[in-house]
């Protein structure tokens, strides 16, 4: 028996090499799982789940495939596909998890979290993710029309100083602090989680136990699969179906 974690995809249609690797491992691997957890930033963008293009309908089919076969998906919000709703979770098959969740992993406790909110340096971000995380910005932004959405997002992509900050600077990484007292409050051992884009397995200590955290890597040129078992924890790289050698 053995689960597996999913992270930072960062799907979006033109990316075919990134979503048939996903497809790939979707209709062969993830059928043997007991479950299969997406960690948020699956999407490179979500403006609603009502912004139903024959991209996402796919992308949503072939996670239902896995669901249908018996495979439990869990799906956790990233700063990117936040605005997924119930509406998409049924089409894919999805439960949608609250944004820090202790799962019980073949006995093991442990923390699953999306991971933008241990970026605490970066307080621009957290100002903003206050905002879109809240009760009413996310309701009055799926209210406005869906073109409307469309424009905020192109405007969004286009000008916005991330894209600069990420083409100049990495996303921030986790603060080590906000990582402890977060396993200490859970009182975990054990913490897995994306956004970084730097996957590793880390070993530290919380109070005074040793302890891990297990950063899932990006899909962004090669898959990066975390497989758990009662006895092991490993984290792989899949590279894409190279056409062209
Ligand atoms: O994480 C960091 C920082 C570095 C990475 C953070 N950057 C990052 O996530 N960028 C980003 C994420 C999602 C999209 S989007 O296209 O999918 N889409 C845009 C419009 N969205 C919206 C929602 C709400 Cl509620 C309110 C608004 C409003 F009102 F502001 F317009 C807009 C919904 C989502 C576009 C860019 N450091 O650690
Ligand atoms: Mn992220």
């Amino acid at each position: 028996p053995f689960t597996y974690f999913i992270a930072d995809l960062h799907l979006s249609a033109e990316r075919s090499d990134i979503s048939q690797c996903l497809f790939q491992f979707l209709d062969s691997d993830a059928l043997q799982a007991d479950a299969l957890y997406v960690l948020g930033d699956l999407f490179e963008a979500w403006i609603g789940d009502d912004d139903q293009t024959p991209f996402n309908q796919q992308v949503a089919s072939a996670f239902k495939r896995v669901a249908d076969a018996g495979v439990s998906i869990f799906f956790i919000h990233g700063n990117r596909d936040f605005l997924i709703r119930e509406r998409f979770a049924k089409q894919a098959g999805f439960t949608l998890l609250p944004e820090q969740v202790v799962i019980d992993l073949y006995g093991t406790p442990t923390l699953i979290t999306h991971g933008d909110e241990l970026c605490t340096q970066d307080v621009a971000y957290q100002k903003f993710r206050k905002k879109a995380r809240g009760w009413w910005w996310p309701r009055l932004v799926l209210r406005l029309p869906l073109s409307t959405r469309r424009k905020i997002a192109e405007n969004g992509r286009a000008t916005s100083k991330e894209n600069q900050k990420q083409l100049t600077t990495d996303i921030m990484d986790v603060t080590p602090q906000e990582v402890i007292d977060t396993m200490s409050r859970f009182n975990v051992t054990r913490l897995i989680h994306g956004h970084t884009h730097r996957p590793a397995i880390h070993d530290l200590t919380v109070n005074g136990q040793p302890a891990q955290r297990i950063v899932l890597g990006d899909w962004y040129d090669q898959g990066s699969i975390l497989t758990v078992t009662k006895d092991n924890v490993s984290l792989t790289e899949h590279p894409f179906f190279q056409l062209t050698k």
